[in-house]
């Protein structure tokens, strides 16, 4: 036991304060194999690009200690569950769900399918049909160079997999590739205040320009970045009002950050509206333990299995059973500003043009079966989920 520690977050003696709450706190029918199973996660990478990892390093697995219920041997899977996305709505506390005992997830996002491959899958499809074990080959080779790909996995856990750009423009191949694979999957999207979004994404890219300069990196090469800003955060900001407001007189397309049924809905053509969960990022952080429970009871889990509080320090949720833990502290910035405050005449117009594809976020995953006096008040109830959704989807009812 004690070589795992050297490759760790956790020092022994907290490891072992740690170990008798897990197993106070995971069910009693798993206690004998978490006991057999716990160890701190091993680090793969102590120094990643992304800061949104533990400390900067990358972990094994989301979760900070080993939980797992499963004594059986290990295999090469592909994931039981997707996450899709949507980027900066919460998709970093699916980590949360690797301390379950009956879930696993890589603390990284590793793309099994891409626009190529997920083509080359559909259309091998019923002609001379390889095994599936090639198929799974097929993926190893052309997705490169992340090696963390096809970890193995035990088949009595729920393996997560989540990737917000299969949400993206190749979405139909992905989603009818995934199918082809495992049609069992099941699918997660997270979707947030589009406004809140938009700050969230913009100031996330700040940083990152903020952080690459201050290494040294020169305004050319800032230029090249695409993960960073190359305008100052205000000016950014509006740029992107302009636009939108040019797409509202030009007859109201979206400015983006607001399209969740249009990403979903390949999805949901191939697994079944039943098995594409829409969580709202919003209660994540504000009602967890009501958020969880749909999410735990998706994917048939006990929805009392995990629970969370809200620390204040942080004001965010952390996980409170069967571990104590937090998200690094890179998640959880920007949703400390009022956007609306900040810049109210930005978000005046930001309200209109997101306001159609909210509506069509509400019918397509029928949080309202209509837009009528009946839904508005429903989402008028704070503790509704996508009570967000109000301000935009009741503007004139
Ligand atoms: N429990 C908890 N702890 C910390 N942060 C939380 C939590 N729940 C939701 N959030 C919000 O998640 C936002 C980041 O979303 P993502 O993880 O999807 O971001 S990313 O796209 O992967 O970069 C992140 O956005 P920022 O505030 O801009 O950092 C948070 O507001």
């Amino acid at each position: 036991m004690d070589a795992y520690f050297a490759h760790s977050m956790i020092e022994k003696e907290d490891f072992e304060k740690m170990e008798q709450y897990i197993l106070d706190h995971v069910p009693a029918e798993d206690f004998a194999a978490v006991r057999k199973n716990l160890k701190p996660t091993s680090i793969i990478l102590e120094e990643a690009t992304d800061k949104a990892y533990h400390e900067g390093a990358v972990l094994e697995h989301g979760c900070p200690v080993e939980i797992r219920k499963s004594l059986e041997p290990l295999e090469k899977r592909l994931p039981d569950v997707v996450g899709i996305g949507f980027a900066k709505c919460g998709t970093g506390t699916l980590q949360f769900l690797d301390c379950h005992p009956s879930v696993t997830m890589r603390s990284t996002e590793p793309k099994f399918y891409n626009s190529k491959n997920a083509f080359d899958i559909i259309q091998f499809d019923g002609e001379g049909t390889p095994e599936k074990y090639d198929y799974l080959k097929k993926i190893e080779i052309t997705a490169g160079k992340d090696k963390q790909k096809f970890l193995k996995f035990s088949k009595t856990v729920l393996t997560v997999n989540p990737k917000k750009q299969y949400a993206g423009s190749a979405a139909l191949d992905v989603a009818k590739a995934m199918k082809i694979l495992n049609p069992k999957t099941k699918i997660i999207g997270i979707a947030c205040d589009p406004i809140k979004r938009v700050y969230s994404q913009f100031a996330m890219k700040n940083r990152r320009t903020e952080f690459k300069t201050s290494d040294g990196m020169d305004e050319e090469a800032i230029h090249k970045c695409r993960a960073c800003l190359n305008k100052d955060l205000n000016e950014t900001i509006k740029d992107f009002t302009e636009n939108a407001q040019r797409l509202l007189d030009n007859g109201g397309n979206s400015p983006g950050f607001d399209e969740y049924a249009r990403a979903l809905e390949p999805f949901v053509e191939q697994f079944g509206d039943e098995n594409v969960l829409l969580l709202d990022g919003e209660n994540l952080i504000t009602q967890p333990n009501q958020e969880w429970a749909r999410l735990l009871e998706f994917l048939g889990l006990n929805k009392e299995s995990m629970k969370f509080y809200i620390d204040e320090e942080k004001g965010f949720p952390c996980l409170e059973k069967p571990v104590k833990y937090c998200l690094n502290g890179a998640k959880g910035t920007s949703r400390k500003i009022d956007v609306r405050q900040e810049y109210p005449e930005d978000t005046a117009i930001w309200r209109k043009s997101f306001s159609p594809k909210i509506k069509e976020m509400i019918l397509f995953k029928k949080i309202c079966n209509k837009i009528d006096e009946k839904c508005c008040q429903k989402l008028r109830d704070e503790k509704s989920s996508f009570s967000w959704a109000h301000e935009y989807a009741c503007l004139d009812v």
